[in-house]
Order: structure tokens, then C-alpha cells, then sequence
């Protein structure tokens, strides 16, 4: 270490310093959280003693609803001032413990006095709020950290390009506030760091990778420049981790007018979504909305439809070859994640700007009020250039309207009485008090009152069902498609299709291939149900959407600023490459691509053997970490599988490593499995329905699998006959790019194809 830079001892000092900092500021809180805390419970407790309740007349009663409100807003000023000191207090908390990771020395241009930046997860004031203690990893100059190597060096603050030099380069693991590892870096930037942090076990849950980001991995955390940020990167490179940093960034760099609940996340499954969830909290950020495609359809579509998961489909399409109809549906998948089945679907919408949209009537008491005739009769009465969805809020209007001359009839009817009599006193006064349109001097006032009541609880919900525009048939609409309309482009077996999806949408059943369609076409009809307050939409494992899908999400959220993950290596839904934007080369002003080479999951030997079957032929390049090549192992017979997978798991339980997963093609097979072990080992199987995992022996489709990552792989049937086709690839790649640690694939007969691409020396075979 140079002498003209501190040593080991002078920086625990500063440890020490910076901590006795923070438990000045943790003391200062504390004491303030007192005093709020008690005022708040006393708040609470005295909440109706401060209010002035008085329900006697009109006046009183705005005046209580003005003081009750009053009170509340004062409560909850002091919760959230409470809150936000609650999370300072927990940063300081994770400060103290490791108060930063990084320094950099820099001499600003020109010849300006040398500075050292000291980088945390959250910056860290002097006792004056005059000089920075620690520097907010997401702050300007801490980007120097991340992107240059010692030596001339640039960023970009808020308003200027500053340029300098970094005179030194130093990383810190500091645990408990103990610094455990300090390393001045040279041009291979944080790799002791990095190297430890890849070696250890896999965890269940993600952790935050702020220490080490890597100079490309920062280009996609700090990017602001693009509308579109597409980033295809292989296995392994640390794609979700930059999105979630990336996020965090965001959130930090726009912290006045964006809030984690404008920005959301698509994520593969729930699984997924609960492993990634330690993520932004670790970093001090609140979770964004995290949803998964198919909830996020679901949402879309409403209740009483039932909807196949892409799981589903991908079940059916990997266990259900040959059967009745398989062909057809195979086509089917292909045509309805094509842009082509969306242009035929706006055809059809101009179609039913002259007819042909299904509507329901509007039934009261078991007799019909406005009929479905009489609803599409208006409706193409209005004027042709409105567009079908301010044509329906147009129809909306005047049902309400024809709705509200009901209502005032039906007052007078013999039923109403009926329901009168059912109501509490509780209701008269409820009612007594909202409804001021009564001649107080009115001898039947009463009975005037609850009959209004009653009639309007009853059509309450009438009007409600035609505001959510239930009067419109969309279902029926949409099967049309199917049944009565001949389009002028369709595929080969159209009518074969056709007869398929009539069938299942005659009993309210959507597939995979037909849920983004039907909503695309109820939003096109009914209007859409974005939601503008999404200002950033985060997409992972994004070659798993189709062209429709992704065209969907555009249309859906136009002014949302995407960024889009993926690895088209990984692509393992039938027909979801074609036209998929981290393919595509025509990209709009405003898009950005950027391609991450470098694989950090797996050891080099892992990597040196799955590239050889990546099914892309981009660069792929390991980290450098050591570990055993991938195990072959060749049974002699499937009679032995059990026993072979119950030794190899012993074997790699007692090297230490903890999460052990056996990966599977299908369902299907991973049941065998689970069946073949369960009475021999503790083994826990994974479904679409596990939210969550624990260290031990896992088993799983590979599907489930998805962007996880375990310290040591099995792939109980690597055969020929198992991964037959070409579309097994991804798969099998995906599988085996799971594994940090060790990748071992049993087979009872003939290697699959991708093991034999793989150069001999790069896998080890045993008998
Ligand atoms: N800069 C980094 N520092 C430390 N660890 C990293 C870094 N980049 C990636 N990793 C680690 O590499 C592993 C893979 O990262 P991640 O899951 O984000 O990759 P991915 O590209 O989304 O992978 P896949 O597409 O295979 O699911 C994780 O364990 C992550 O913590």
C-alpha cells in the first residue's frame, strides 16, 4: 500500500469516526421519535374528545365532518413524519453496520484539491450538513466509481461534465462496523470483490450488487436517456440485478415526482417475484408494483373467465404432442402472437363500426327495462366518426339517463313498501340526514324519504354495473370473430382455429394465445384500462413475450418509459422470438440497446460448456471463477436413477453447497421425480403456486427456474429421447445455466444432441 494513502489502521479510525456520526444523528431521532410517538398515540387515543360531534342540524353536521377531518389530517401528518424518521433511522441502521463499500480520490480539473469520496448505500452528512461523510452510491460522482479505473476520469452532474483524475481506487468489506477486506484496485475493476461475492453459496432471495456493479451494468442503472431501453444479455449477466438497481436509481434521481408505485415490474412468476423482493428495501426503497403478465391480464379481463397460464401452455405443448388438435393449436399459438392476428382483429373493429357489436339488456326485477335491441339501436344511431369507445360512454350517459326516469317511476310500486318495512332506524336517519330535497313541512315526508332510499339503493347498483359497461357483450362480440366473419388475410387452417377457439370461448375459457387478443380487444372497444400513473414499466425475461403481446403493452402504456430484459437464448415459449424486440433491428429515435457479454452466475467451466448450445450465436463470456467441469453421468439402466441422484446430492450437500435443485423438462417429469425421491430424501417440489424457497433439495420445471439460480444443478434425464427437438434447446440451457457452482446432467442412454455440440474436454463423463 502507498504511503502517501492511508493505511488499514487510519481508515477503521475513520470507521469509527463516521459511526460515533452516526449514532449522534441515530440519538437526535431517537429523541425526536419519542415525542411523536406519544403525541401520536395520544392523538389517537383522544381523537373524538378533540372533534366537536353534533349531528343535530345540516350545519352541525358539515361542521363535524370539517373538524373530524381536520384531526385526521393532523394524525396522519404526524404517522407519516413518524414513518419517514422510522426509515432514516433503519438507513443508519444498515450505515452503521457498513457504512461503505467504495473510495475514490479525485482531483477535479483544473489542479483543484484532492477530494476522497467514500460510497455507501445512502449518503451521510457531517454534524454541520456541510461535507458528505458518505456518498450515496447513486449520487453523480459516485458513477466515477463504477466506470473508470484509476487515471483520467469523467461525470456527469446534474447540470455539467466534470473532468479529473482518480488517484486512487479502493474497495471495503465492512461488517459490523469492522473493516474485514480493503483492496486498492488497478484496471481489473473490484474483481477480489466480485470473486468473493460469486463464490459464495446461492441464496433464496436476491441480494443487492451496489459493491461491484460493473461499468456495462451502470451504462443500463444510469440510463435516462431513452423512452425504450432494451438489454439482451446472456445467462447470468446480471440483467435483473441491474434492473433493480436500476430502479433504485430512479427512484433516488427523480425522488420529488416519482414514487414507487409509478413504477412497476413484469416478473416471470410469483416466484420470482418474492426472490427479487429483499432487493430495493436492502437498498433503503420501498418495493415497486410487482405483477406478473398474466395477473396483470387477469386484472384486465374481470371475473368469471378462466384463464390458462403460460405455464399451462407450455405443459400442453411439451407433454401433448400428437394428440387431437395439437397441430391445429400449434398454429394457432403462431398466428395469435403475431402482429398479423392483431391487424386481422382491427379489421374486424372496423367491421363493428357498422354493426355487429353484442349487447345485453338491462333488467330490473326480472323484467327487461332497456333492451339489448333497443341499446344497439342508439348505439348506431350516434354519429359513425365517434370511436366505439366515446360511443359507449355516449350510450353510458343515456342509459343512465332512461335509468333515472325508471327509478322515479318504480318509487310508487307496491314492492317498494315491501322493502321499507326492512330497514332499521339506523337507515331512516341516515337517510333523514343525506337527503335534503324534502318540503320539511311535507305530512307524508317520511314514508316519501325511505321509498327513495329503498329505490335507490336498488338501482345503485344497477347504475354501477352500466358505468363498468357490463351492458356490452364483449365475449360474444369477440367469438363472432371466430363464427360469422371472414377476413380478407388468414392463416392456412383458419376455420380449423376458428372451431377451436369458438369452442372454448363458448365456455368462458381463454388460452395462453387468446387472453392478450380478447383484452386488446375489449380495450379497443371498451376503451382501455391503463393506468396513466405508471411512469416507468420494467419488463424481465422479456423473450418470453410474443410480438402481440409486446405491441399490447405499447398500446397499453404509450407514455410509459420501458426498459425490457432479456435473453433470446432463453426463449423458451413456442413462437415468441419472431418479431421480439430484443431482436429486432429497427429501432425508433429515442431506443437504446445495450448487449451484456459477460456471464457472473457460473463457474468458467459451467459457461465454457453451455455456450457450445446457446442457441444464439452472440459472444458469451465467463467470469473468471474456478470450479469442476459439468458431470455426464451414463447409467446402464433407469433402475438406478433414484440411487445415482440420491448419491450425487450427498456428494454435493457435503461440499457444501446448500441449494441443490433437480431441474426438469415438464411438470410432468418433475412429478415422476418428486415420486421417485420423496420416500428416500427430503426433497420439496415446486409448482406455479410456490411463492417461496428454502435452502435443500429442490424440484422444478424448468420453467419455474427462471431467473433463479442455485449453487448446484441436476438434470435427472439428459437423453436424446427426452430432448428431442431443436425447440428443447432453450431449455436445456436455461437448465443448465442455473448452476453458480456445479452442473451435473444424468442420462440412461444416448446424450441429448446440445451435450454432443459441447467440446469432449469441456464436460467430465462417469459410468
Ligand atoms: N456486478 C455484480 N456484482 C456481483 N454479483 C453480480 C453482478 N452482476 C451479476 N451478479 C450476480 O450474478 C448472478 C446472476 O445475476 P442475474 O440473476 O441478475 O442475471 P440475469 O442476467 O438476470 O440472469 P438470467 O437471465 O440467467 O436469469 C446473481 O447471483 C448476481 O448477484
Amino acid at each position: 500500500m502507498s504511503h502517501e494513502t492511508d493505511s488499514r489502521v487510519e481508515e477503521q479510525q475513520r470507521v469509527d469516526d463516521v459511526i460515533q456520526e452516526i449514532d449522534k444523528k441515530e440519538e437526535k431521532l431517537y429523541s425526536k421519535t419519542s415525542g411523536l410517538k406519544e403525541s401520536v398515540i395520544e392523538l389517537r387515543k383522544n381523537f373524538w374528545e378533540d372533534v366537536t360531534v353534533n349531528l343535530e342540524e345540516l350545519d352541525d353536521v358539515i361542521e363535524t365532518q370539517a373538524s373530524i377531518k381536520q384531526q385526521a389530517e393532523l394524525l396522519s401528518e404526524r404517522e407519516r413524519t413518524h414513518g419517514k424518521i422510522g426509515d432514516e433511522l433503519k438507513t443508519l441502521k444498515k450505515l452503521k453496520d457498513s457504512p461503505y463499500f467504495g473510495r475514490i480520490d479525485f482531483i477535479e480539473d483544473p489542479g483543484k484539491e484532492k477530494e476522497k469520496i467514500y460510497i455507501g448505500i445512502s449518503s451521510l452528512m457531517d454534524t454541520n450538513e456541510e461535507d458528505f461523510l458518505v456518498y450515496d452510491w447513486r449520487a453523480p460522482i459516485s458513477s466515477l466509481y463504477y466506470d473508470y479505473p484509476p487515471g483520467k476520469a469523467v461525470y456527469e452532474s446534474i447540470d455539467d461534465t466534470i473532468t479529473g483524475e482518480i488517484s486512487l481506487k479502493r474497495q471495503f468489506i465492512i461488517r459490523q462496523g469492522k473493516i474485514k477486506g480493503m483492496f486498492d484496485t488497478g484496471l481489473t475493476i473490484g474483481d477480489t470483490l466480485l470473486q468473493q461475492a460469486l463464490g459464495n453459496n446461492a441464496s433464496t432471495t436476491m441480494k443487492s450488487i451496489v459493491a461491484t456493479i460493473q461499468r456495462e451494468q451502470n451504462k443500463i442503472i444510469r440510463n435516462e436517456r431513452s423512452n425504450l431501453l432494451i438489454v439482451q444479455g446472456v445467462a447470468g449477466s446480471g440483467k435483473t440485478s441491474a434492473a433493480l438497481q436500476r430502479i433504485a436509481y430512479l427512484l433516488y434521481r427523480y425522488r420529488k415526482e416519482l414514487h414507487a408505485d409509478n413504477v412497476v415490474l413484469f416478473s416471470p412468476n410469483p416466484l420470482f417475484t418474492s426472490y427479487i423482493a429483499n432487493v430495493l428495501p436492502e437498498l433503503g426503497e420501498s418495493n415497486v408494483r410487482q405483477t406478473t403478465f398474466l395477473d396483470f391480464l387477469k386484472t384486465g379481463i374481470g371475473d368469471g373467465f378462466s384463464i390458462e397460464s403460460p405455464f399451462e401452455q407450455m405443459e400442453y405443448v411439451l407433454t401433448k404432442v400428437g394428440s387431437a388438435d395439437y397441430l391445429i393449436r400449434m398454429e394457432s399459438m403462431d398466428y395469435k402472437s403475431s402482429l398479423d392476428f392483431k391487424y386481422m382483429i382491427d379489421g374486424f373493429i372496423t367491421h363493428l363500426e357498422d354493426g355487429g357489436i353484442r349487447f345485453k339488456n338491462i333488467t330490473f326485477r326480472k323484467s327487461v327495462l332497456i333492451s339489448k335491441e333497443q341499446i344497439s339501436d342508439y348505439f348506431y344511431s350516434l354519429d359513425s366518426d365517434i370511436s366505439i369507445p366515446n360511443k359507449m360512454e355516449l350510450v353510458t350517459k343515456w342509459l343512465l339517463k332512461e335509468i333515472a326516469a325508471h327509478q322515479k317511476k318504480e318509487k310508487k310500486k307496491d314492492w317498494v313498501m315491501e322493502q321499507v318495512e326492512l330497514l332499521g332506524k339506523e337507515d331512516y336517519l341516515k337517510a333523514y340526514y343525506k337527503d335534503q330535497e324534502y318540503d320539511r313541512e311535507d305530512s307524508g315526508l317520511e314514508e316519501k324519504i325511505l321509498r327513495a332510499e329503498v329505490v335507490k339503493r336498488v338501482f345503485a347498483k344497477l347504475k354501477k354495473r352500466v358505468k363498468r359497461l357490463e351492458f356490452v357483450n364483449a365475449l360474444s362480440t369477440y367469438r363472432e370473430l371466430f363464427t360469422e366473419w371472414v377476413p380478407k388475410e388468414k392463416p392456412e387452417h383458419w376455420k380449423e382455429i376458428c372451431d377451436q377457439t369458438a369452442a372454448d370461448l363458448m365456455c368462458k375459457s381463454l388460452t395462453w394465445e387468446d387472453a392478450t387478443p380478447y383484452l386488446y380487444f375489449k380495450d379497443r372497444i371498451l376503451g382501455g384500462h391503463a393506468d396513466r400513473s405508471v411512469r416507468h414499466l420494467f419488463i424481465d425475461e422479456a423473450q418470453d413475450y410474443s410480438a402481440f403481446q409486446f405491441a399490447y403493452i405499447k398500446d397499453t402504456f404509450p407514455y410509459t418509459r420501458m426498459t425490457l430484459l432479456g435473453d433470446i437464448n432463453q426463449a423458451i415459449y413456442a413462437n415468441t422470438t419472431k418479431e421480439n424486440p430484443l431482436i429486432h433491428d429497427k429501432l425508433q429515435s429515442n431506443h437504446e440497446r445495450i448487449t451484456l457479454t459477460k456471464s457472473y452466475r457460473s463457474t468458467k467451466q459451467i459457461v465454457a460448456f453451455t455456450k457450445y448450445f446457446a442457441p444464439g450465436k452472440e459472444m458469451i463470456e465467463p467470469f473468471d471463477r474456478e470450479g469442476i467441469k459439468p458431470q455426464l453421468i451414463k447409467l446402464n439402466n433407469t433402475g438406478k436413477l433414484a440411487g445415482t441422484l440420491i448419491e450425487a446430492v450427498n456428494q454435493l450437500k457435503r461440499k457444501g453447497h446448500e441449494t441443490i435443485a433437480i431441474i426438469c423438462k415438464t411438470l410432468q417429469e418433475s412429478e415422476q421425480m418428486y415420486h421417485l425421491l420423496r420416500d428416500k430424501v427430503s426433497v420439496k417440489q415446486m409448482n406455479e403456486e410456490t411463492y417461496s424457497f428454502e435452502k435443500g433439495l429442490l424440484v422444478l420445471p424448468v420453467y419455474l427456474a427462471k431467473g433463479i439460480e442455485f449453487d448446484a444443478v441436476l438434470i435427472p434425464n439428459a437423453s436424446r429421447q427426452h430432448y428431442a427437438r431443436e425447440a428443447d434447446r432453450t431449455l436445456f440451457y436455461t437448465a443448465c445455466t442455473r448452476a453458480m457452482h456445479e452442473l451435473t446432467m444424468v442420462t440412461a442412454d444416448e446424450p441429448c444432441i446440445f451435450i454432443q455440440e459441447a467440446q469432449k474436454d469441456k464436460y467430465e463423463v462417469k459410468c
